[in-house]
């Protein structure tokens, strides 16, 4: 994460003082990675106890949108998914304000990530996406994905100026394919529920125990919406089981992945008709939003944006490739 927002301990203290109960503020350090709000370390002493939190201020989401995304992480961890769960002040409230920021803190997850992760990472990942996804099924609110297809439309317009010509046909005719996927009867049965919607190997940790690697917890959950389960999965494909240089599927991973996924939740019919499909639609969801934070920047300290091209390369790869799903009870082919 970048650091759009400056906050000082002194700041952090008597906001602290003002409205929670987890003692004062010691240490407060800024994180570098992440691109969407400003995070950070915060460590507070309290009765001879140092505990350890993420303070985030939210840059882009509005405090009407944040209670979804709090309360959801807040309804998984009490059902024992890891991740972060948000701290509610002493008013109750799971958001507050802090220099003009709506501004939350959650526990600190343990571990690290895994930026070259193995099949033993990706059988980890699977398992608990799925558990995660029904997990989420008894949880009340709603707001959908809001970097899904409408914005898409509209930020496709956007970032046209900026790519050659063939740049250009490859978004528009993939950006056209997917309107016609998503109209589709298929696609609207799929099914659906909160989903993290932008799980890659930096927001998840993994911790060693006992010489073996656990997860630790998924977090960044500030793009997370009501979305089609398989959006969610295909994101996650998309980022852990592939050759980075290509772009192309990583057979390995990808199959620990799937299986592990799958021995919580089968897949529908329905969801191996479209996994070739959805595949592109989450290439194309990061191509465009990486060509959106590339091409029209934010002012950020410590901003590092991510590279357009790599998921450019993936939606080629995707687009010319026809994946599988495996099932259990049946193969389709997908193209
Ligand atoms: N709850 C957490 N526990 C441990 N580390 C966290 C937690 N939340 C964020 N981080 C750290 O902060 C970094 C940036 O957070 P992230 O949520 O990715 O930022 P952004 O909101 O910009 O996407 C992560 O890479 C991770 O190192
Ligand atoms: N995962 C996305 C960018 C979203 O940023 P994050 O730091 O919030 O995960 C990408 O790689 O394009």
């Amino acid at each position: 994460m970048a650091v759009f927002t400056s906050v000082t301990l002194d700041e952090v203290n008597a906001w602290l003082e003002k409205n929670y109960r987890v003692g004062t503020a010691s240490e407060l350090k800024g994180i570098s990675s992440g691109i969407e709000n400003s995070n950070f370390f915060l460590t507070t002493q309290m009765g001879g106890t140092q505990r350890e939190f993420v303070l985030t201020l939210f840059e882009r989401l509005s405090k009407e949108q944040l209670p979804y995304y709090l309360e959801l992480m807040e309804h998984l961890s009490k059902k024992g998914i890891k991740v972060p769960a948000p701290l509610r002040n002493n008013a109750h409230q799971i958001v507050g304000d802090l220099n003009g920021k709506p501004a939350t803190i959650v526990t600190k997850l343990s571990g690290k990530s895994f930026l070259n992760p193995s099949v033993r990472h990706c059988e980890l990942v699977g398992d608990a996406l799925a558990k995660m996804h029904l997990a989420g099924l008894d949880f009340q609110l709603s707001q959908a994905n809001l970097r899904s297809i409408d914005w898409w439309k509209s930020t496709v317009p956007l970032v046209i100026p900026h790519l050659n010509s063939a740049q250009d046909q490859l978004i528009q005719s993939e950006l056209v394919a997917q309107i016609n996927f998503f109209n589709s009867a298929e696609y609207q049965s799929l099914p659906s529920g909160p989903s993290h919607c932008d799980l890659f190997r930096d927001n998840v940790l993994f911790d060693n125990v006992s010489g073996q690697d656990e997860l630790g917890g998924f977090f960044d959950f500030y793009f997370a919406g009501n979305d089609k389960w398989l959006f969610d999965l295909a994101v996650t494909i998309n980022d852990w089981c592939i050759d980075l240089a290509t772009g192309e599927i990583d057979q390995a991973r990808y199959a620990g992945m799937i299986e592990k996924y799958q021995a919580v939740r089968s897949f529908e019919p329905a969801e191996i008709n479209s996994w070739n499909m959805m595949l592109r639609a989450a290439a194309l969801r990061f191509w465009v939003s990486r060509l959106w934070d590339y091409h029209l920047p934010r002012e950020a300290k410590m901003l590092t944006p991510h590279d357009p091209t790599h998921f450019e390369r993936i939606l080629i790869s995707r687009r010319e490739v026809s994946s599988y799903l495996p099932n259990n009870s049946a193969k389709h082919a997908t193209k």
